[in-house]
């Protein structure tokens, strides 16, 4: 692995979706393979810090400053909502955010937004999501590019599953139905993320109606697997039980580790994504 000066870092969370944070502004450019075999090593729970991934605070020229993600297993993502939330907190809380700014992500330049801090530390994060992408070319499906995936049956051999297909800039399948426990989760979502009909692989997603503004979700994710959140497929979850009118189209949605508040705007077609982001502690990374 290409060797980098001691790395420090700044260990965040949204509803125990965990990443590490770097500042990589006023470093040399860094190719991507080393930030991929470091996001392997920094997020092992045993031999490493331990989180779902690495999130770099990098230079941007379209925006203030630029979120990239590189999950668990080395593979970067266009987008991450709990992230972007701790992001926010994180240049908030350094005296870094200017309201109204936008922060550059793989799915264009995205706002959020402080709503409540506690002793001067940003605590809750509203967070613009953008529009969701709806066809299979842009979801990164094969099959017929513009048309959506909604409802669809999905044979699993061992079962057969109906699955909505969404993007939020990154790809998620959203299963309706009783809530997987996570043995199931693990086993279907890891056949779901490898199947041949994502060659970008994709999240995945069991989602339980409670009520018309309540959605109860289980998280497999491409690159992290068992998720405690998932910021952007809380989104898409949204999205997908609205298009299949199991919902209204502002709900809370409880996941393993806490509760989201989650809309899709008719107006303006716009996701907003309400919840917390928490640091946990600051360190410095260095293979010796
Ligand atoms: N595993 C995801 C990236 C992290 C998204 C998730 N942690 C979120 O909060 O949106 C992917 O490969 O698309």
């Amino acid at each position: 692995m290409g060797q980098l000066e001691p790395l420090r870092f700044t260990k965040m969370h949204g509803l125990g979706n965990d990443y590490l944070f770097i500042d990589i502004r006023d470093m040399e450019e860094v190719p991507d393979d080393v930030w991929k075999d470091y996001a392997i090593k920094m997020s092992d729970r045993h031999f490493g810090v331990g989180s779902d991934g690495i999130i770099l605070i990098a230079p941007s020229k379209v925006a203030p400053v630029r979120m990239r993600i590189f999950n668990a297993d080395g593979s970067e993502s266009e987008m991450c909502g709990n992230g972007l939330r701790a992001m926010t907190k994180w240049l908030y809380d350094r005296g870094e955010f200017d309201p109204g700014q936008a922060i550059e992500t793989g799915a264009g330049l995205l706002y959020p937004e402080v709503l409540k801090t506690e002793e001067g530390r940003a605590s809750v994060i509203r967070v613009n999501m953008g529009v969701p992408r709806l066809t299979r070319h842009e979801i990164g499906m094969l099959g017929q590019g513009e048309s959506t995936c909604i409802d669809e049956p999905l044979d699993l051999d061992e079962t057969m599953l109906h699955i909505t297909c969404v993007s939020m800039g990154n790809p998620h399948v959203i299963i309706f139905g009783p809530l997987w426990d996570e043995q199931t989760m693990a086993r279907l979502g890891q056949k779901i993320e490898h199947h041949p009909m994502f060659p970008h692989r994709t999240n995945v997603h069991s989602v339980e109606v409670v009520d018309s503004h309540h959605l109860r979700m289980r998280h497999w994710e491409r690159g992290a697997g068992l998720t405690l959140a998932c910021g952007t497929g809380v989104s898409a979850a949204i999205v997908a039980a609205v298009l299949t009118e199991r919902v209204e189209r502002h709900a809370t949605i409880s996941v393993p580790g806490g509760t989201l508040e989650a809309s899709w705007d008719e107006g303006t077609g716009v996701v907003y994504l309400t919840g917390t982001a928490q640091e946990i502690c600051q360190g410095v990374f260095e293979l010796r």
